[in-house]
């Protein structure tokens, strides 16, 4: 079976998983009872400042009333309690938003712990990157995380907290209304509760413009978070390889490079001005128009004579209430977009990673026996196409062989392949279970820290005894650098190329690996330290299985055996 890549922008949007599939692991893990009494404490503040605005209400009705008919004790009474009720309705919201705060923050911890083990699981990063299944993994991670796990719990809040304000102030207003009698004819009729279907009525309106011309941000909105990212991730490569652009001279370039992108991030961000603009704008012409409306609606009731003035007052700000509460929905549209275009982004990721975990492997990976073997193995590239063949090749313990070949013709992705980190082939590789293997690239990989832990990588810096720190340092010419072992430093920035291919092998002498991949190693050094770290090598770890892929001749003589590797054409 071939392990094929596929593209996701081919297809229709199906690939993603459900945007519950973001939600609800969270909400079912261990951490759902303490999240759960955070909602019901946000919830509980939430109605009780809408019953604390429903007593607003009613205080204000007769507030109105006692001023019109001068009754001070009334005037007096009722403004004591509007303060006390208005205080607590101004002061709840802010323990509202501090639990929202806090909630947040513990989905967003939920959020991260599960991406980074499902990023970093087996070789999921690596897989991401090499077959180009999405963009700025890392970033998602870092930022649409945070904002998603925000907007989530701030919209399904209010959500909650306008439905609940919906029902009541519907009710209020049902009952404050009363009937509207139009006569038609030789009768009337009579419409119950109709400032209720009058605001229903106006915020369907409402609702539906802002649909129609708030739906682009969608698009706008995910746009903005690949550019962003897009944007940073030029900028941290330049300061990643901030010395080869030097030598380059490529200061310039990269100049233009990072403008473009800015670019892209300024066209982006204006359309989004533009659109948000006009979306607000009609939003906010169409409440214009509208004010007058609650007023005009409850005058037949004052001039009939079926409510006072304060009934009036009363009404009209039942309706304002209700009003407000369901412009929630228009309003919020821009919030609806940002989580629409982030949970999208999450899925993609989410996507990847399981894509990049059920991966069927071309490549069939064996563990057993004390040699490695290879069997009927053809590698092949991303696209298909065939790389090389290897017929059967067998490495028995303690063997040494080189692998050469033209540049290209797949040396390094044979290496790969017997890492489990290529899957596109046929055949088998079969490596034996229980002995330890490393695999040196030619540049491999240093973290920041002090020596010791870059030495220890992947293992902490505890591993070792200084004695052995020492001895490694001394083996691979790195003698001058005992010195620095507990310095903490940019290592990958601070030493040459050379030093760094040193460090990497006395990393080797330190481990001990059974087997032990050399691709281009020691590239870097001259013949003389190449042919001193090598002879390290076979001294120290004299029974180890090495396989190595260089093209020095010089080399040969450290192996008993050589591999070549044919590119596909040249068979
Ligand atoms: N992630 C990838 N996506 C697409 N093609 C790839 C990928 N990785 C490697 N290749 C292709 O596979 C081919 C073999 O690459 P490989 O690095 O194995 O060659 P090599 O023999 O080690 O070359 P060199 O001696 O120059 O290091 C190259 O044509 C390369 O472009």
């Amino acid at each position: 079976m071939k392990a094929q890549p596929s593209n996701k922008t081919s297809s229709s949007n199906n690939y993603r998983p459900g945007v519950w599939q973001l939600i609800r692991p969270f909400w079912v893990s261990s951490e759902k009872w303490r999240a759960c009494l955070l909602i019901a404490i946000i919830l509980t503040i939430n109605f009780t400042t809408t019953y604390a605005l429903i007593a607003l209400n009613q205080l204000h009705g007769q507030l109105t009333d006692a001023l019109v008919g001068l009754n001070w004790p009334l005037i007096r009474n009722t403004m004591v309690k509007s303060l006390a009720i208005g205080t607590i309705s101004t002061l709840l919201p802010l323990i509202s938003v501090l639990a929202i705060s806090y909630l947040t923050l513990r989905w967003r911890t939920w959020m991260t712990n599960r991406y980074v083990e499902l990023w970093t699981h087996g070789a999921a990063y690596y897989q991401l990157e090499r077959d180009n299944l999405i963009s700025n993994g890392d970033q998602r991670i870092a930022e649409d995380i945070n904002l998603f796990t925000e907007v989530t719990i701030n919209l399904s809040t209010n959500i909650i907290n306008v439905l609940v304000n919906v029902v009541t102030f519907t009710i209020l207003l049902w009952g404050l209304s009363g009937a509207l009698s139009i006569p038609l004819g030789s009768g009337t009729i009579s419409i119950p509760g109709y400032m209720v279907f009058a605001v229903y009525l106006y915020s369907f309106a409402h609702l539906a413009l802002a649909h129609w011309l708030g739906k682009v941000l969608i698009g706008i909105t995910m746009n903005k978070q690949t550019v962003e990212a897009d944007f940073r991730f030029l900028g941290m490569q330049v300061r990643e390889n901030a010395e080869q652009i030097a030598f380059f001279g490529g200061g310039a370039r990269e100049g233009q490079r990072l403008l473009s992108r800015f670019t892209r991030v300024r066209n982006n961000t204006l359309l989004m001005m533009r659109k948000t603009f006009k979306l607000n704008f009609f939003q906010s012409m169409f409440t214009q128009v509208f004010s007058p409306l609650p007023t005009l609606l409850a005058l037949p009731l004052l001039l009939t004579g079926k409510i006072t003035m304060g009934g009036l007052t009363q009404i009209t700000m039942a309706y304002g209430m209700l009003l407000n509460t369901l412009a929630f929905f228009p309003q919020a549209y821009q919030s609806f977009t940002q989580w629409i275009a982030l949970a999208n982004r999450l899925r993609d990721m989410l996507w990847a990673l399981n894509k990049a975990r059920d991966m069927p492997a071309g490549i069939r990976l064996a563990y057993g026996g004390t040699a490695l073997c290879c069997e009927a193995l053809t590698l092949l590239r991303p696209d298909g196409t065939v790389l090389s063949r290897l017929s059967d090749w067998q490495v028995k313990a303690g063997e040494r062989w080189v692998v050469r070949g033209r540049s290209g013709s797949g040396k390094s992705t044979l290496l790969r392949a017997c890492a489990g980190l290529w899957p596109y082939g046929e055949g088998t590789i079969t490596r034996p279970q229980t002995v330890r293997t490393l695999f040196l690239p030619q540049k491999s990989y240093i973290p920041v820290g002090t020596l010791k832990s870059a030495l220890a990588y992947p293992d902490g810096p505890d591993t070792f005894t200084d004695l052995q720190y020492r001895q490694a340092l001394l083996d691979c010419c790195l003698a001058e650098r005992i010195g620095s072992l507990t310095q903490s430093d940019r290592w990958q920035q601070v030493l040459s190329g050379g030093e760094q291919q040193r460090l990497a092998m006395a990393r080797v002498l330190l481990h001990r690996p059974d087997i032990i991949f050399l691709d281009e190693a020691t590239s870097a050094l001259d013949p003389e330290t190449e042919g001193r770290l090598y002879q390290a090598l076979l001294d120290r770890l004299p029974s180890s299985t090495i396989i190595s892929v260089a093209h020095r001749k010089e080399l040969t003589h450290f192996h008993q055996h050589i591999l070549t590797l044919m590119p596909e054409q040249d068979h």
